[in-house]
């Protein structure tokens, strides 16, 4: 186990981070929508990045995952840079995000989307692997990831005919094949009942573990029950970070959520 380093210990971290962002920025136009974070995420936990609408958090999760290219700062995984890193060498690097609904294929059945997936990783392009039987050899392993995210009765039915939980589950399916080092969720329960709500934290327990999960979440109580650290994200500044408990009553976070109520309205 590797000990921590001085830079960790500057930053209070109490173990050593696997995914570390250093004074990360994003303008759009001028505009900072990332303005100056650093980020430890700690090697096995489950970090939340909250905070109100517009604070930040899916361009950060955009740059975690090199959908979006940082003006300046960077983001390390272990010793590697990733800023500037295309989105595929970062999934490659072993940080893999979970695809949306709006990417899956009506017509294709969750079974094949896994399949796809897992061939994916091999690297050896689409075209090779656009036969079934080229596909067949992952069929076994895609049978797995279904029956771990509680598809397994639905497996050969199109994907555009799944309940919406259903599909969002497909998507966790998809990040898994990946086999991801660190899996960065966004709003993974978003737009869910109660219910699927609940099956969702409890998937998210399952397949956390071997792996570092980062979500962004709007339901505190999905956050109180899975994460660790929580990051609160304002005006794409880091406004506090610590454990749920700590933070949720932290007056910053009210006022952040709630307006400041000593601001005329
Ligand atoms: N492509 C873009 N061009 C211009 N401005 C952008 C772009 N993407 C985001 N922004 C702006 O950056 C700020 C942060 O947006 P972002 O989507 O990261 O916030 P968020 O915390 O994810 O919000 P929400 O909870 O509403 O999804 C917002 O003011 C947004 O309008």
């Amino acid at each position: 186990m590797g000990a921590p380093m001085a830079g960790d210990r500057e930053h209070g971290a109490l173990s050593v981070p696997v995914l570390k962002a250093r004074d990360l920025v994003r303008e759009f136009r001028g505009f900072r929508a990332v303005d100056g974070v650093d980020l430890d995420v700690a090697e096995g936990g489950v970090h939340a990045l909250v905070g109100p609408n517009g604070a930040g958090k899916t361009t950060l999760f955009n740059l975690l995952t090199g959908f979006l290219k940082p003006t300046a700062g960077s983001v390390r995984l272990g010793e590697q840079e990733l800023a500037g890193r295309s989105p595929e060498a970062i999934t490659r690097l072993g940080v893999a995000r979970s695809f949306q609904i709006t990417s899956l294929f009506a017509e294709l059945t969750p079974h094949q989307h896994v399949e796809l997936a897992l061939a994916s990783r091999t690297g050896l392009g689409w075209r090779f692997w656009r036969s079934d039987r080229a596909l067949a050899r992952f069929a076994g392993r895609a049978g797995e990831l279904l029956e771990q995210v509680g598809l397994s009765g639905h497996g050969g039915v199109p994907a555009g005919s799944l309940s919406y939980g259903s599909k969002r589950a497909l998507e966790l399916a998809l990040a898994l094949a990946l086999d991801p080092k660190v899996l960065l969720l966004d709003e993974p329960t978003a737009g869910m009942g109660v219910e699927d709500v609940e099956r969702t934290i409890e998937l998210i327990r399952k397949i956390r573990a071997g792996r570092t999960v980062i979500l962004v979440e709007h339901n505190m109580n999905v956050v109180a029950s899975l994460a660790e650290r929580v990051t609160v994200l304002q005006h794409g500044k880091v406004l506090i970070e610590g454990p749920y408990a700590e933070i949720r009553h932290d007056s910053r976070v009210i006022t952040a959520y709630l307006g400041d109520p000593h601001a005329a309205r």
